[in-house]
C-alpha cells in the first residue's frame, strides 16, 4: 500500500474531470507521536463528549460518579450536590476579558435573512396557525406546530459552569494536578469494583473545557482530619499530556470539611440534554438509594431553573468492594511481567501463593511440579526468563482453577433494587432476584434482575434499564445485552406476560471487577459475551417465574369473580320465574284444578300463605350461588393443587449474626420465628 501517494499508475491516462498535472508523491511520510491527551482530544467521541449536549451530560455523569466512589470508599454515605448554571454570552465574554462586539456587517452571518425572505417565511407560519385553528375548531386532531424556526443558523453557542461538591475521601495536595491534568492517571486501576475505571473522565471534561471555552478547571479538596483545604486551579498541556498548573495553593479549613468540589465551564446544551440529565440523575437515585443528590439547574430566566432532591431512602449501603487479586486464567504475559516485577515475595511458590486468588500452597506446588525440572519452588521468582514466563503463562491458561468467588463485589442488592423499581414505576407487581457469581475471562460477575408489570408512566411493551458497577447505562440501548435478551431470548408470553401490550419493567444490574464496556464511554456492554448473555438471561428468567405464579393466581380470582358475577346475573330473572309458576301452581291447587303430591304441598302452603315470596327465593339463590362459587373453587384449588404453587417463604431475619429459629410450616407459607 502506498502512503501519502496517488494512487493512479504513471502510464495510465489522467482520470477524467481530475486535473491533468499529476499531484507529485510525497517522497517520505512524517513520522508523529501523539500524546494520549491529544488522541482523546481529537476522537472525544470515543469517551462520551460527541456534541455539546451529550458533553454536558458525560461531564455530570463523570463528576457525580467520582463523587460517589470517593465517599463509599470511605463508607461515607454520600451527599452530592451537582450545579449547573447557565452562562450567557455577555456573562462569559466578561469571564475571559472579551468585549461584545455589536454586528456591523448583517449579511456576514449564518443567520441573516433578507427582509424578502423573513416575510415568506412569516406568511408560512401564519398559515400554518390558521389551518390549525380551523381543524381545532372543527373537532379534528390538531398536530402540535414545530417552534418557529427563525432564521437557519447554527445559532449561538451555550456555556455552562458545571460544579459537583461531595463529602468523599479528597484527594492528597499534592496528586491533584496529576490527577486532572494527565490523561490516564487514576487510583482506580487496581482489581476492584468501582464506577471509574480508565483515568479519563475527568481529564476529558477538561480537555472539553479547554477545547469549548479555554477555561481551567477549579478544585477544592480536603482529606478527613485535614486542617487545609487543597485549591488548584489548572488545565492540561494536550501535546505533552500534563497538567499545567496555574495555581496550587492551601487554604484554612476551619469547619473541617472533607471532599472534593469540582467546578468546570465547558460548552453545553440544556434544551436537547436537559431530560437525559435529569433521567440520569433520577435512576442513579434509585440504583443508590443510600445516596442524597440535590441536582439545580440555575438560569437568568427563572422560570427553566430546576431544584430536584433525591432523599436518602436507606442508610445501608452495600459493602464497600474489596481489592482482590488477579485469577490465573485472566492474566496475559504482560501482566505476569508486571507482577513478577512489582511483587515483594522472594520465591516463586511464594509468588503463585500470594499473587493470584484460587491458587493455595499444595496446589503452587503441583503446578510447579508440572512446569518442568528447570522450575522449582525455591528459585528466585524474579530471575525467571522470558521462556520460563511463558511456561507460566501457557499453564495457566490449560490448568484447572476454582472459579473466582465473587465475595470481592458489592451488587446493589435485591432490596434495593425491588425499592428502586416500586419508587420508579408504581408497578402492580414486581419480581427481583439476585444471582450467585458467574466468571468471564477470569473476572468474576453477579448479575441481579427485576421484571415488573404495570404501573405509572410506563409505555407499553418492554422497558429496560440498565446499571452496570451501578452506573445507570441511558444511551445505546439496541446493541446492549441486557436489551437484546429481553427483545429476542425471553419468550414472554411463556410467562403470561404479553410482550406488547403489558407495560413490563426490566431491570439489570450487572457488577464486576472488569466491566467489559464498548468504548470508554461506557455507555454499552456488547452482547458478544456468553457468560454474561446467560446470565442475563437466568436472572430474567427467573423473575419471571415468580411472576408467572402471581399472574396465575390473579387470572384465577379474575375467572372466579367472573362467573359469580355471570351466576348472580341470572338471579332476579330465575327467582321471578320459578315463584311465578309456584303462584300459578298453588292458585290452581287451591281452585283444585290440580293435585298436587304430598311432598310439594307444604312448598305450595308456604307460597299461599306468603311464606315463600319472590325476594325469599332470591335471597336462598343468592345463598346458594355464594355456597357453589366456594366449593368450587375449593374443588379447583384441590384439583390443581394448592401445594403446588411455589409458595412464598417470608422471613424476618435477625439482626443477630447467630440466631436460632423454629419454622412453622402450612401448604402456603412458612413462618419462621426467630429466637
Ligand atoms: N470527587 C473526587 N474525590 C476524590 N477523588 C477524585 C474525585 N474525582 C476524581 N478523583 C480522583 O481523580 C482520579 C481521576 O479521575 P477520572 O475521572 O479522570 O478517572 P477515573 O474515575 O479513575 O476513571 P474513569 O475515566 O473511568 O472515570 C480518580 O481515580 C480519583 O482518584
Amino acid at each position: 500500500m502506498e502512503i501519502g501517494g496517488s494512487s493512479e499508475s504513471p502510464n495510465e491516462p489522467p482520470r477524467k474531470g481530475k486535473s491533468k498535472t499529476p499531484r507529485k508523491p510525497k517522497e517520505t511520510s512524517t513520522l508523529k507521536q501523539k500524546s494520549p491527551a491529544e488522541f482523546f482530544a481529537e476522537n472525544k467521541n470515543i469517551a462520551g463528549f460527541d456534541n455539546p449536549g451529550k458533553c454536558l451530560y458525560t461531564t455530570v455523569r463523570e463528576l457525580v460518579e467520582n463523587s460517589l466512589d470517593s465517599a463509599e470508599s470511605i463508607s461515607e454515605l454520600p451527599v452530592v450536590e451537582i450545579t449547573i448554571e447557565e452562562i450567557g454570552k455577555s456573562k462569559f465574554n466578561s469571564m475571559i476579558g472579551l468585549v461584545d462586539r455589536e454586528r456591523v456587517d448583517e449579511a456576514l452571518y449564518d443567520d441573516f435573512e433578507t427582509a424578502k425572505a423573513r416575510e415568506r417565511r412569516l406568511a408560512k407560519e401564519a398559515r400554518a396557525q390558521e389551518m390549525q385553528a380551523k381543524n381545532a375548531a372543527l373537532g379534528k386532531k390538531v398536530k402540535e406546530l414545530p417552534a418557529s424556526k427563525g432564521v437557519k443558523g447554527r445559532g449561538e453557542a451555550s456555556f455552562y459552569r458545571v460544579t459537583c461538591k461531595d463529602n468523599g475521601r479528597g484527594m492528597p495536595h499534592d496528586d491533584i494536578p496529576n490527577m486532572f491534568g494527565r490523561v490516564l492517571s487514576g487510583t482506580k486501576y487496581g482489581l476492584k469494583q468501582t464506577r471509574g475505571k480508565f483515568g479519563l473522565g475527568a481529564k476529558m471534561a477538561l480537555i472539553w473545557s479547554k477545547m469549548s471555552t479555554g477555561l481551567p478547571i477549579e478544585i477544592s479538596s480536603s482529606m478527613k482530619g485535614q486542617s487545609y483545604t487543597s485549591f488548584c486551579r489548572l488545565d492540561i498541556d494536550i501535546h505533552r499530556n500534563i497538567p499545567h498548573i496555574h495555581l496550587h495553593e492551601k487554604r484554612a479549613n476551619d469547619d473541617r470539611w472533607h471532599g472534593a468540589e469540582i467546578q468546570v465551564v465547558i460548552e453545553g446544551n440544556w434544551t436537547t440534554y436537559r431530560s437525559k440529565i435529569l433521567h440520569y440523575m433520577r435512576q442513579m437515585a434509585v440504583i443508590t438509594p443510600y445516596a442524597q443528590f440535590l441536582f439545580r439547574f440555575i438560569s437568568d430566566i427563572p422560570d427553566k431553573n430546576v431544584t430536584v432532591k433525591f432523599a436518602r431512602r436507606t442508610d445501608v449501603m452495600p459493602p464497600v468492594p474489596l481489592e482482590t487479586k488477579h485469577h490465573p486464567s485472566s492474566v496475559d504475559l504482560l501482566l505476569i511481567k508486571r507482577l513478577i516485577a512489582e511483587t515483594s515475595k522472594q520465591n516463586l511458590l511464594q509468588f503463585l501463593q500470594h499473587e493470584f486468588v484460587n491458587i493455595g500452597k499444595s496446589y503452587a506446588e503441583r503446578l510447579i511440579g508440572e512446569m518442568g525440572p528447570e522450575f522449582s519452588p525455591k528459585m528466585a521468582v524474579k530471575s525467571l526468563s522470558d521462556q520460563q514466563i511463558v511456561r507460566i503463562h501457557q499453564l495457566f491458561r490449560q490448568a484447572k482453577f476454582d472459579d473466582p468467588t465473587g465475595d470481592c463485589l458489592s451488587p446493589a442488592g435485591e432490596y434495593n433494587l425491588r425499592l428502586g423499581i416500586i419508587k420508579e414505576l408504581h408497578p402492580d407487581m414486581v419480581a427481583t432476584y439476585s444471582g450467585s457469581a458467574h466468571v468471564f475471562e477470569g473476572h468474576p460477575f453477579i448479575v441481579e434482575a427485576g421484571v415488573s408489570v404495570g404501573g405509572k408512566d410506563v409505555k407499553q411493551g418492554l422497558n429496560i434499564f440498565r446499571f452496570a458497577n451501578r452506573i445507570p447505562l441511558l444511551f445505546e440501548q439496541g446493541a446492549d445485552v441486557v436489551t437484546r435478551t429481553a427483545l429476542k431470548r425471553i419468550n414472554w408470553g411463556s410467562y403470561k406476560i404479553n410482550q406488547t401490550q403489558d407495560k413490563i419493567g426490566v431491570f439489570v444490574s450487572i457488577v464486576s471487577t472488569k466491566i467489559p464496556f464498548k468504548g470508554t464511554g461506557k455507555e454499552y456492554i456488547g452482547d458478544d459475551i456468553t457468560e454474561i448473555a446467560t446470565a442475563v438471561k437466568s436472572a430474567i428468567q427467573q423473575c419471571c417465574i415468580q411472576l408467572k405464579s402471581k399472574i396465575v393466581k390473579k387470572m384465577q380470582a379474575r375467572e372466579q369473580q367472573e362467573r359469580k358475577r355471570n351466576l348472580s346475573r341470572y338471579i332476579p330473572d330465575a327467582s321471578a320465574a320459578v315463584y311465578d309458576v309456584l303462584r300459578e301452581m298453588a292458585q290452581s291447587y287451591a281452585s283444585k284444578k290440580q293435585r298436587i303430591e304430598e311432598k310439594d304441598a307444604e312448598i305450595i302452603r308456604k307460597v299461599s300463605e306468603h311464606l315463600i315470596t319472590k325476594e325469599t327465593l332470591r335471597e336462598k339463590l343468592a345463598e346458594h350461588v355464594e355456597k357453589v362459587d366456594y366449593e368450587m373453587a375449593l374443588e379447583y384449588a384441590t384439583q390443581s393443587g394448592v401445594s403446588e404453587e411455589p409458595r412464598e417463604d417470608i422471613f424476618i431475619q435477625s439482626l443477630e449474626p447467630d440466631h436460632k429459629f423454629i419454622d412453622f410450616h402450612s401448604p402456603i407459607f412458612v413462618f419462621r420465628l426467630v429466637c
